[in-house]
């Protein structure tokens, strides 16, 4: 008597995790037409000693390095919930700089990017 072994193989694969990956790497990557990454100078906060003023304006500051540690550390239940963490970090950026500043003009596109992308990962 033949007996088929059959092996059903679950792809596991978390699909928020890799929705949250898209969503960081899709904003840390973006370039400008000029090949310009935007997203450098977002990648660690000023320091207390170079800029103790942004530290009473902003309440809640964050910074790239902050939101990747969270999402390597799988504390982000949602694209929501990652999503709030870049606005908070652009309205940050808007608020403590002056809007002809280019640190305010990037933090508006790369807000663009972060919501167009999670309108995009939604669908999928
Ligand atoms: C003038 N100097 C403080 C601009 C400057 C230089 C760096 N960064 C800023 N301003 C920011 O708001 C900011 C944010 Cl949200 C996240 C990470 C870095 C930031």
């Amino acid at each position: 008597k033949k007996i088929i072994k059959v092996t059903k193989v679950k792809k596991n694969v978390n699909v928020l995790a890799q929705k949250l990956r898209t969503l960081y790497d899709t904003i840390r990557d973006h370039k400008d037409p000029k090949g310009r990454q935007l997203s450098l100078i977002f990648l660690k906060l000023p320091s207390k000693a170079e800029y103790p003023d942004y530290y009473e304006v902003i309440k809640r500051p964050i910074d790239l390095e902050k939101i990747s540690q969270k999402l390597k550390s799988n504390q982000y239940e949602s694209l929501d919930d990652m999503v709030s963490d870049f606005v908070l970090m652009f309205d940050n950026a808007c608020k403590y700089n002056e809007p002809d500043s280019q640190i305010y003009k990037d933090a508006l596109m790369l807000q663009r990017v972060a919501l167009q992308t999670k309108l995009q990962l939604r669908e999928d």
